[in-house]
C-alpha cells in the first residue's frame, strides 16, 4: 500500500502571474493499493477508484475519465502499460476546495502523475514527473509547488509554435482515446524533456498564509479568459519592478510589511478577474498593513476566488474583515491559517493494512 500526499498550492501571489508558486500546508491523500491475486478486468482498466472529501457529488470515479487517474495512466501508457495493474484500487481524500484558486487540479494532476510512476514501478526523478505533469496542466506555477514544496518561481521553455499557442493541453489530446472509449493502442505524445523549470526560494518563518476561501467556484478557464492578450508597456514594468522585490522581502526576518504589501500590488490579472469576484478590488484595496496588525501583503489566490492574506498574526481580525465585506455581496466564506508544506508531494509504502 502506498500514501502519496500532494500539498495544495497558491499560484501569482500577486505580481508574480504564471510565475510563482507557494506549496501549502493542506494535502490531497492518495491511499493505492494493489491486490494482484484479483481477477483482471480490462473494463474498468483493472482499477477502482473511491473519493472522500469536497465536491464528492462532482468527481468522476471512472477510472478513464477521474482527472486524478487519467493522469496516471497516460504516465502508464507512455511506458507501453495500458492499463493498471490487476487489482489496482485509489482512494482519492481531497480537502482541497475545486475551483477556489488553490491548486486543486494542479494537486490531482501532480497525484495522478506519482500515481502512474507507482503503479508502473518507473522509478521516475521529479523533474521527469514535472514534464509528465505540464503535460496535462500546463501552469508551472501550481505544479511545480506542489512537486517541490515551499515558494518556487518557474518558467516554461519555449516550446515549438504549435504547442505555444495552446494554453494548456486537454488531457483528451495526451490520451488519445475519447474518455472511456475503447483503447485504440496509441502511445500518447512523450513529453520532452526540460519542459518546466523551477527555483526555491527561502520563506521567512514568521509569514503564515490566511486563506479565505468564498463558497463560489471561479474555473481557472473562465479566470483566463477575462484577461486582454496584450498589456501596455507601464502595467507590465509595475509588475517586473515588484516582481523582482518579492522574492527576496518575503525571506527577510523579520518580515517588513510596507515593502511586502507593495511587492504584492499587481496590474496584470486581478484588476480583470475583479470583474468575476464581488468586492475584490475592494477587499485588496483597504486591508491593509495600517487597517491591520499583523497583516504584510494582500492578493488573489491563483485564479481565485480565495483571497490569499500574508500575515504574523492577528488571523482572526483580517479574516473577519475580508468575510463581511463578502458577505454584503451575499458570499459566505470559510477561512484557514496554511504554512508552507515545504517537502512537496511525498509518496511512502507502508505494511497492507
Ligand atoms: N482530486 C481531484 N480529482 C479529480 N478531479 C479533480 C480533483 N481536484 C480537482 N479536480 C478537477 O479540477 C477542477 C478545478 O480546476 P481549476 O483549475 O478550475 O481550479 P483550481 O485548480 O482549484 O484553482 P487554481 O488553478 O486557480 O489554483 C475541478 O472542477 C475538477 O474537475
Ligand atoms: N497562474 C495561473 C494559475 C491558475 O492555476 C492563473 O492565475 O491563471
Amino acid at each position: 500500500m502506498w500514501t502519496i500526499k500532494v500539498p495544495c498550492s497558491s499560484a501569482n501571489i500577486g505580481p508574480g502571474f504564471d510565475v510563482i508558486g507557494l506549496a501549502l500546508s493542506m494535502y490531497l491523500e492518495i491511499h493505492v493499493t494493489i491486490k494482484s491475486d484479483s481477477q483482471p478486468d480490462p473494463s474498468s482498466l483493472n482499477c477502482t477508484v473511491a473519493y472522500t472529501g469536497v465536491g464528492a457529488e462532482d468527481i468522476d470515479l471512472n477510472p478513464s475519465n477521474n482527472l486524478l487517474t487519467r493522469t496516471a495512466l497516460y504516465v502508464l501508457r507512455c511506458h507501453n502499460q495500458r492499463t493498471f495493474p490487476v487489482g489496482t484500487h485509489v482512494h482519492i481524500h481531497n480537502p482541497i476546495p475545486l475551483g477556489r484558486g488553490l491548486g486543486s487540479s494542479g494537486a490531482a494532476v501532480v497525484g495522478g502523475v506519482m500515481l502512474g510512476n507507482v503503479c508502473g514501478k518507473l522509478d521516475l526523478d521529479k523533474p521527469r514527473l514535472l514534464d509528465f505533469a505540464l503535460m496535462v496542466e500546463r501552469h508551472p506555477d501550481n505544479v511545480a509547488a506542489a512537486l517541490y514544496g515551499g515558494f518556487v518561481g518557474t518558467y516554461l521553455n519555449e516550446l515549438n509554435p504549435e504547442d505555444m499557442a495552446r494554453k494548456e493541453v486537454p488531457l483528451a489530446e495526451v490520451l488519445p482515446q475519447p474518455a472511456g472509449g475503447e483503447d485504440t493502442g496509441l502511445v500518447p505524445p512523450i513529453p520532452p524533456n526540460g519542459i518546466g523549470h523551477f527555483r526555491r526560494f527561502d520563506w521567512a518563518k514568521e509569514i503564515k498564509a490566511l486563506a479565505i476561501i468564498p463558497d463560489f467556484e471561479v474555473s481557472t478557464a473562465k479566470a483566463r479568459e477575462v484577461l486582454p492578450t496584450s498589456y501596455s508597456r507601464k502595467d507590465m514594468i509595475f509588475n517586473l519592478q515588484r516582481l523582482a522585490l518579492l522574492t527576496t522581502v518575503l525571506s527577510d526576518s523579520p518580515p517588513n510589511a510596507e515593502l511586502i504589501y507593495s511587492a504584492m500590488q499587481d496590474k496584470i490579472h486581478q484588476p480583470y478577474r475583479a470583474t468575476l469576484i464581488p468586492g475584490l478590488t475592494d477587499i485588496l484595496q483597504s486591508v491593509t498593513p495600517s487597517t491591520h496588525k499583523g497583516l504584510l501583503g494582500i492578493c488573489l489566490s491563483g485564479a481565485g476566488p480565495t483571497i490569499l492574506a500574508l500575515a504574523t498574526g492577528n488571523f482572526d481580525a483580517i479574516a473577519e474583515t475580508i468575510i463581511s465585506r463578502f458577505k454584503q455581496e451575499g458570499i459566505t466564506c470559510q477561512w484557514k491559517v496554511l504554512e508552507p508544506a515545504e517537502d512537496g508531494t511525498t509518496c511512502v509504502e507502508e505494511p497492507d493494512k
